[in-house]
Formats: C-alpha cells, sequence, structure tokens
C-alpha cells in the first residue's frame, strides 16, 4: 500500500449486507465505483447510508460480501490497514493539537520524513484556503473552518479512497453551499475516489457523478444525476427527488383518472392499465389565472397559499376531490383566488400503485423541506 497512488482506487462492493440482531440494516449492496468517482449514497434517515460507509470504513463488519479496493479483499481489514481518509459530520479533529498538527498527524503515523510532512500539510492548508490559521487550535476555528481542517486532513494523505458522512450537516445554509461547491472544487483538483452519505438531494445531485438511491437498506437506483432526476426508478425515488404531487388513480390510454379529475400522463403509458399514481415536480406544475389561455393537462384551483420564492412564487392550491397541489406562478396569487394548474404530460410519471403505497408521508415531508434548500 502506497500513500502516494495518484487519484483514488477502484472499489468494489459486492453483495454487502448488515444485520443487527433480526433487524437487516443494509440489504444487498453492489456497486463499483471507478477511479476518481465520486458517488453519493442518498436516502432518509435509517435506509442504511452510514452502516454502507462504516462497513466500507471498516468500523463495522458485515454479516455477508464483499468489499474490494484497488483489487485486495479489504472488509476484514482493521479500519486503518485500509488506506482510507474520512470525514464526519461532527469534524472528530484532535482538541489539543493545532491545524497544522491535525494535518500532519496522518503522515507522521505513517512515518514520512519530516521535509515531506511540511510540505505536505503546506500544500493542504493552501488548498482549503487556511494557511494563515495554521497554528490555531479546532476550537478557536468557526464550523466551516473546523469543517475544512478535517477535509484537509483526510486528503493531505492522499488516500485511495475518501469517505464523507453528511459533512456539511452542522453548517447554516449559506456555508453549506459554500462548502458544497468547495468539495466540488477539491474533487475536481485532486481527483480522489469518494463516497458522500446525504439526506441531502440536492446536494447529492450537485456534488457527485452517481447516485445511489436507498430505502430501509435496499438499493432502489444507482444512477447519474439527470438519471435518477429525470427518470426515477420508482415511485418513492420520485417522491424523493421532489416530485411532491401525488395523485393515485386508474390508468386508462395513457390518462389517470383520479375519480375527480382526469390527467394526461407521459407518452409511453399508453399501453399500460390498472391502478396507479402520477408523481408531478411542483416546478412542473404552472399555476396560471383563471382566465389564461387554455393549458394543457388544465385542473382548476382554489389557491390555498402563495409564498415569495425570489424569482418566482411557490403555491398550494387545491383541486377537485380535495386534491392538494404544489406548484409555482410567475406573478402571486391571492389566497381563495381561482386559477389554473398547468403541466405538460411529458412531466407526468406514472407509477404502478403498489409502489405508490411506499411512498409515506414523512418522507414526502422530508422532501418537502429539502425543497426549500
Ligand atoms: N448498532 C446498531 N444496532 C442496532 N441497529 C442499528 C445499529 N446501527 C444502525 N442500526 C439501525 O440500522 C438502520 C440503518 O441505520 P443507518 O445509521 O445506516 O441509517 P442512515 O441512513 O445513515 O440514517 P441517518 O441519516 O439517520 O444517519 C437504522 O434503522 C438504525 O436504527
Amino acid at each position: 500500500m502506497t500513500d502516494h497512488s495518484p487519484g483514488g482506487g477502484v472499489l468494489a462492493i459486492d453483495g454487502l449486507r448488515r444485520e443487527f440482531g433480526a433487524f437487516v440494516a443494509l440489504r444487498k449492496l453492489d456497486l463499483r465505483v471507478s477511479a476518481g468517482e465520486f458517488v453519493a449514497l442518498l436516502g432518509p434517515s435509517g435506509c442504511g447510508k452510514t452502516t454502507a460507509l462504516n462497513l466500507v470504513a471498516g468500523l463495522i463488519e458485515p454479516t455477508a460480501g464483499t468489499i474490494t479496493l484497488d483489487g485486495h479483499r479489504i472488509e476484514r481489514l482493521p479500519s486503518e490497514k485500509r488506506g482510507i481518509g474520512m470525514v464526519f459530520q461532527n469534524y472528530a479533529l484532535f482538541p489539543h493539537m493545532s491545524v497544522a498538527d491535525n494535518l500532519g498527524f496522518g503522515l507522521r503515523m505513517r512515518r514520512r520524513p519530516k521535509h515531506e510532512r511540511v510540505e505536505r500539510v503546506s500544500r493542504a492548508l493552501a488548498l482549503v484556503r487556511l494557511t494563515e490559521h495554521a497554528h490555531k487550535y479546532p476550537g478557536q476555528l468557526s464550523g466551516g473552518q473546523q469543517q475544512r481542517v478535517a477535509i484537509a486532513r483526510a486528503v493531505v494523505v492522499e488516500p485511495r479512497l475518501v469517505l464523507m458522512d453528511e459533512p456539511l450537516s452542522n453548517l447554516d445554509a449559506k456555508l453549506r453551499l459554500d462548502m458544497r461547491t468547495e468539495i466540488r472544487l477539491l474533487h475536481q483538483q485532486l481527483g480522489l475516489t469518494t463516497i458522500y452519505v446525504t439526506h441531502d438531494q440536492t446536494e447529492a445531485l450537485s456534488l457527485a457523478d452517481r447516485l445511489v438511491v436507498l430505502k430501509d437498506g435496499a438499493v432502489q437506483q444507482i444512477g447519474t444525476p439527470s438519471d435518477v432526476y429525470e427518470q426515477p426508478a420508482n415511485a418513492f425515488v420520485a417522491a424523493f427527488m421532489g416530485y411532491r404531487n401525488v395523485l393515485e388513480g386508474d390508468l386508462r390510454a395513457g390518462d389517470l383518472h383520479t375519480g375527480s379529475l382526469a390527467l394526461r400522463t407521459r407518452p409511453g403509458t399508453t399501453g399500460k392499465s390498472g391502478r396507479a399514481v402520477a408523481l408531478i415536480r411542483p416546478d412542473d406544475l404552472r399555476l396560471l389565472p383563471d382566465d389564461a389561455a387554455p393549458a394543457p393537462n388544465a385542473i382548476p384551483v382554489r389557491v390555498r397559499v402563495c409564498e415569495y420564492l425570489g424569482r418566482e412564487f411557490a403555491i398550494e392550491a387545491v383541486g377537485p376531490g380535495e386534491q392538494v397541489l404544489h406548484g409555482r406562478a410567475a406573478r402571486p396569487l391571492t389566497p381563495g383566488e381561482r386559477a389554473v394548474a398547468s403541466v405538460d404530460p411529458e412531466r407526468v410519471l406514472v407509477f404502478p400503485a403498489t409502489e405508490g403505497a411506499a411512498v409515506s408521508a414523512p418522507e414526502l415531508e422530508l422532501v418537502a423541506q429539502g425543497e426549500q434548500g
């Protein structure tokens, strides 16, 4: 094992499973991560993301399955022998060591000569723009600065693989955005193979080359951000990716009939029939004044809430059959006002209703929160 491998290693995970007593936290994870790739594990609380990460890190052992890094089986190796860098949400810095010593620690453990340590620490400090803070202690830094130290400490040893577990979750909204860009930039510069755990779909979409969406310990979809966003594999993934409007009904000849309205759906569903759910992103549901020109899939609604978003307005409205709908309007609408909700059939995804049952209220709430970010 060498510290000097340029870029990152190649990771293969096969049939990875972890049980805690009778509870299965991770069912079966099969994943290939190429050298230099950035993969995000995404899903709601309790879906098994941290379990998967901890198995790769060597903090817990698998019940079954293998993990291969650069051709070597590592699933039973002690954590410190795996050549992996780790960044956690609580920074986990050594409080009694200066920033520079925190960074140099891993290199000292690897017995790198002093001149090399000094050189690499100063390069890593410059990379995360903390050069002038080198002699401070972690307690004297802001949360964002501490997290930059933690990231620099993980990458300074040039690990074959970097694991990050919700590294931005303790930071405020603005800092989160700044750090997100910083992590992406760092990844572009160093090309380290990275696995990143988050429950925030916007974070995963913006950072990762590929996403692994998990639910109840089971993989739902593996794909690029645009695959997962545009072509979610099932209703759960769709709801998690922000398809907040969920309408259930009978699918006949490409139309979903809910009992109180009929919705034309994406071409390709015409041949299918039966109980189904249609999912629509709020961005794709346009709220128009009542007297607007005819629009596709026009649903008469009454406006309930109008929120200012900056460039446009988020509208909550009630349609036929008391169906609650979330959409966007170019101009403000008044609560109580009649309006028309319209959606291009191309943007109406349809899944069998059995999958729709998997979209539970708490998960939708989580999506709703994520949407504000
Ligand atoms: N040591 C343990 N003993 C028993 N159950 C555990 C243990 N660790 C995790 N679990 C359970 O396994 C499931 C998956 O946990 P995990 O921490 O991987 O979820 P997660 O997706 O990372 O969630 P979060 O985002 O909340 O951290 C949870 O239901 C959790 O309660």
